[in-house]
């Protein structure tokens, strides 16, 4: 595969189509608005102008409830010799698309698990979907061609195919992506009329909790108008959770010192299988679950000096994991939290120390 078309230029579709140009494709871009087509251009992922014949593989990156018409409408041009979409739900589409008669064949569903809170082209990342699953639909219709050329999309954007089945892919994202999102929004709306002096005290734990929050209200109720049910029984069971939690708190302010107790075990419980269930997210490119430790430095709010404390590190030959910079409401200074492998930790405090940073205990 050398040229590629990608139709809806937004966060998903800009990239995966900078991932391709990177790669030395040439990339066709094409949105129902103009001005997406164009920035995304300007970001170097690809261009307006149409190409002489169809391309390769053309990436279809609407909205769920749009796909099918869309697919029909670039078969219908003759736009690419295989297709595929990115869509987060994938039984909705597909039962447009049998609908609409599209050529079934020459297209496969597909779902790379990488977002971001933002939306449109000015969002996109070359490197979005490194190292994360890409999930692919097949069906007993897909050409084995077609299965090929989205296997090399994916391995192109650096990310892990994973072949299921639409609706096992349906019920699987409710829980790990339809699921966490509602629950995220529904945690930063109680921040809502919240007092300034309480938001104000936010620390990581809340932006961590709420980050997904601020994503665009219109394709969600699109995605999880496509997935209602599901989600619904899951939150259902979250609701009951809630309820026996609730009853535990309110124990926990009980005259009687068993009904304390008792309460204070239902919260413990609460907290071990919360424990047991983020353990197994997977790590980094699917490797099992890493405990890294986070070495916290103190950072004056001054340029150069992000740069400046990564070169140290790096120096030190130790790997930066993952990286969160909370900033100190009010004060001129930041702290960063370096995640690293749990042997590097005695020697990196000890050397940025040395060096004069100042680390916290
Ligand atoms: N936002 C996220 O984190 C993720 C989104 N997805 C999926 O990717 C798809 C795109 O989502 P985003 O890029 O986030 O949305 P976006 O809002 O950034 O981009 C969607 C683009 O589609 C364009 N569009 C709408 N109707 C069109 C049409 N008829 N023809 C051509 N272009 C049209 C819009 O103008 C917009 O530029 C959705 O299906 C979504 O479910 C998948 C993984 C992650
Ligand atoms: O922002 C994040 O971390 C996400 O995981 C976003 C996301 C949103 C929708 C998807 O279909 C897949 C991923």
């Amino acid at each position: 595969m050398r040229t590629a078309a990608v139709v809806g230029t937004g966060l998903i579709g800009t990239s995966a189509a900078l991932a391709l140009t990177g790669r030395g494709f040439s990339v066709y871009l094409e949105d129902a608005d103009p001005d997406a087509a164009r920035t995304a251009a300007s970001l170097g992922a690809g261009t307006t102008d149409l190409p002489e014949g169809p391309v390769d593989l053309a990436i279809v990156a609407v909205p769920p409830a749009l796909v099918g018409k869309v697919l029909a409408d670039c078969q219908r041009r003759g736009l690419a010799r295989w297709y595929t979409d990115v869509a987060s739900v994938k039984s909705g589409p597909r039962a447009d698309i049998a609908s609409l008669g599209c050529d079934t064949t020459h297209y496969i569903g597909g779902h790379p698990m990488a977002g971001r809170e933002v939306s449109g082209p000015l969002g996109a990342r070359a490197d979005l979907f490194e190292g994360r699953p890409w999930v692919l639909t097949p069906t007993p219709d897909t050409d084995t061609d077609t299965l090929n050329a989205a296997l090399e999309l994916v391995a192109l954007c650096g990310a892990m195919p994973i072949v299921m089945d639409a609706s096992a892919h349906d019920r699987a994202v409710a829980l790990v992506s339809h699921t966490p999102q509602l629950l995220s929004s529904l945690v930063a709306a109680r921040l809502e009329h919240a007092d300034e002096t309480a938001i104000r005290l936010s620390g990581q734990g809340v932006r961590d909790v709420t980050r997904i929050a601020a994503s665009n209200p219109a394709l969600w109720v699109d995605i999880l108008s496509a997935n209602a049910g599901v989600v619904a029984d899951i939150l259902e069971e979250v609701a009951a959770d809630l309820g026996e939690t609730v009853t535990a708190l309110r124990a926990m302010e009980a005259a009687d010192e068993t009904e304390r107790r008792s309460g204070a075990a239902g919260i413990e419980a609460v907290m071990r299988r919360g424990n047991t269930g983020q353990s197994r997210i997977p790590g980094k490119h699917g490797a099992p679950p890493t405990r890294y430790e986070t070495v916290a430095v103190v950072l004056g709010d001054q340029p150069g000096e992000l740069g400046r404390l990564f070169g140290e590190v790096g120096a030190l030959g130790v790997n930066i994991e993952d990286v969160a910079i909370e900033h100190s409401s009010g004060q001129q200074v930041g702290f960063v939290q370096l995640s690293v492998a749990p042997a590097a930790v005695r020697r990196l405090i000890g050397a940025l120390r040395e060096q004069g940073w100042s680390v916290r205990d």
